[in-house]
């Protein structure tokens, strides 16, 4: 029976890299990763942050999501992959939104599911093949900046997952 009170809870974790690693990178001027000061002091340069990865046969493009906010409990039902190139995310808004993923791989199922509440200052790169659910923005219109793959080939596969999980409110 998948009515909501039955289906498996998916709590969210704070977003951090190590716990992020098997899914890709985490996107944040943080003093873990290498950063230096450059234009004569004026600005601090967190270099290097996430592995583009278009694919040797696609480019990698900047495009801009404005999403719609999700409302909770929400019944993660479904998860999709693009399996020839990495996908990135960076909030422009400042809000808190929900990453929903799953190791590259065969169709996941809901026990494999890691889902994690990130920081408005927080984005994600998805390295090629790994299951997440597309933007899942919360609280109003949210615009997140988005590095992806343009090219040729069928980038986006999608599954079904049953039962579905449900994250709580
Ligand atoms: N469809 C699309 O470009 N967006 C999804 O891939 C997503 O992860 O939000
Ligand atoms: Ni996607």
């Amino acid at each position: 029976m998948n009515t909501p009170a039955a289906l498996p809870r998916l709590v969210p974790r704070p977003l951090e890299r190590a716990a992020f690693a098997p899914f890709g990178e985490v996107i944040e001027a943080s003093d873990a990763v290498r950063h230096f000061t450059i234009n004569a002091g004026n600005t601090e340069r967190y270099h290097d942050l996430a592995t583009i990865e278009p694919g040797a046969d696609g480019r990698a493009i900047v495009s801009i999501f404005r999403a719609q906010p999700r409302s909770l409990p929400f019944a993660v039902t479904m998860m999709e992959r693009h399996p020839l190139g990495s996908q990135a995310f960076m909030p422009l808004s400042g809000r808190p939104w929900l990453v929903v993923v799953a190791p590259a791989g065969p169709p996941p199922k809901v026990e494999d599911l890691r889902v994690f509440l990130a920081r408005g200052d927080q984005g994600v790169n998805y390295a090629p093949g790994v299951w997440h659910h597309p933007l899942l923005a919360l609280g109003e219109v949210s615009d997140f900046l988005v590095i992806d793959r343009s090219g040729p080939g069928a980038n986006c596969d999608e599954a079904v997952l049953t039962p579905a999980g449900l994250i709580p409110a």
